[in-house]
């Protein structure tokens, strides 16, 4: 079908574009590089060659059209474009697949369409996925483009963690259900503590915190997802930089029938001025912990609700399981703030788990445990790699007979 060997692999985020040209022969990374602060005043590319020095381009990047051409524009002038013949595939992280989409899909206008029928429950990244495929197809109309899918790995969750107690032929009519999210994060980051570890994933049970921008816990049976923290969107489960988490949904009425907001308003309040941001004004966790320390009661309680969250899933997880035999942190929040990943695992010795406080210290970027030898439970820090994975399940497609 083709015989190139290299993917191109597109996350297309609300306000970013993350991108990577992998080689699938060895696993190298020929560039990669990222697009930030699209639609602002200042936005900001980060290109990193294989060679040579980065290069950095600070302008405006009106949106996600002219950021993905400028990525086309740096991948050209190292010569290896999108229109290299070496190129096999084009692999896009999609964010909500609905029910339809539970594996690697190869994208056509139907796909396409369908994917546009799901931005209501994912508001912040279907259509910004949807301009990354676009963008791709009209440069390359000829190349095999892949959807992979965020949701797809929390297909397996069993039927009574997918429903949700509502009238089963409201959810039906609606396709009301559980779906999950950073479901490719969660796949690879449970895979990797198995090889971290030396174990089969078959015989391996993980809790995986995955704590970004977005954040979301799973339960990892056997290298089955069995529970995991969001929902029909992404905004149920953990407190994260800009989104509550889970709510009581009494709160919508409230603020609706009380308050007077109207509906795209309480959307608006949910998703983007809650979690962090909303608690203290700050959604990088950096400058939360920062300002914790020098005292600001305000950063102390964003802090401590990012914390108190996680640690009620961490629990519940762990009674879903049964028997845990490791927790990986992940993303940005999890593989670099050692304070977090402190705070989610004190005082949990009853439950065999705890972190060493020199190995929490290590600033690595290889996976690690940083657990005692001792302790029952392995605490992991693995970091994820979407991009690979998308690159792999894209490459495995395309190759298909
Ligand atoms: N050294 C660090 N300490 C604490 N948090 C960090 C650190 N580095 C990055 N982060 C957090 O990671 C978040 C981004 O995580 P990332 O996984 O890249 O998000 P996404 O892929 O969802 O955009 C930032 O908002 C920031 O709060
Ligand atoms: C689904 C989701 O929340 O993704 P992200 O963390 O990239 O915003
Ligand atoms: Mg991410």
């Amino acid at each position: 079908m083709t015989t190139g060997t290299r993917v191109l692999v597109l996350n297309a985020g609300s306000s970013s574009v993350k991108y990577q040209l992998i080689d699938m022969l060895d696993g190298s990374r020929l560039a990669s590089g990222l697009v930030e602060r699209i639609g602002e005043l200042s936005g900001r590319l980060l290109h990193l060659p294989l060679t040579g020095e980065p290069r950095e381009t600070v302008r405006r990047f009106a949106d996600h059209d002219g950021a993905l051409h400028a990525v086309a524009d740096e991948l050209a002038a190292d010569l290896m474009g999108l229109d290299s013949p070496e190129l096999a595939a084009i692999g896009h992280r999609v964010v909500h697949g609905g029910l339809r989409f539970t594996r690697p899909t190869l994208i056509t206008d139907a796909v396409v369409a369908e994917i546009r029928r799901l931005i209501p429950v994912a508001p912040l990244h279907n259509p910004a996925n949807i301009t990354g495929i676009e963008v791709a197809r009209s440069i390359r109309p000829d190349l095999p483009q892949v959807a992979v899918f965020d949701t797809a790995f929390h297909a397996t969750l069993p039927e009574y963690a997918a429903r949700y107690a509502i009238d089963r032929k409201t959810a039906d009519e609606h396709r009301v259900r559980r779906y999950g999210f950073h479901g490719t994060s969660h796949q690879y980051v449970s895979r990797a503590t198995a090889r971290l570890l030396g174990r089969d994933p078959a015989e391996l049970n993980v809790i995986v915190l995955h704590l970004g921008n977005g954040a979301s816990a799973s339960a990892v049976a056997g290298g089955v997802c069995v529970e995991t923290s969001m929902g029909l969107t992404p905004l149920e489960g953990l407190v994260m930089g800009t989104r509550s988490g889970d709510v009581d949904p009494g709160l919508v009425f409230h603020l609706h029938r009380v308050g007077g907001l109207t509906i795209d308003q309480i959307d608006d309040l949910l998703n983007r001025r809650s979690g962090l941001l909303g608690l203290c004004g700050d959604n990088d966790m950096r400058e939360v912990v920062r300002r914790a320390q020098d005292g600001d009661d305000d950063a102390k309680l964003a802090f401590d609700s990012y914390v108190h969250r996680i640690r009620r899933y961490l629990g519940g997880y762990y009674a879903v399981l049964g028997r845990v035999d490791a927790v990986a942190f992940t993303a940005g929040v999890g593989e670099n703030s050692v304070e977090v990943r402190a705070a989610v695992c004190a005082n949990l010795e009853e439950l065999g788990i705890s972190v060493e406080p020199e190995l929490n210290a290590v600033r690595s970027r290889e996976a690690r445990v940083i657990s005692p030898s001792y302790g029952r439970v392995t605490v992991a820090v693995v970091p994820t790699d979407e991009e690979l994975e998308i690159a792999q399940q894209t490459f495995a497609l395309v190759h298909e007979v």
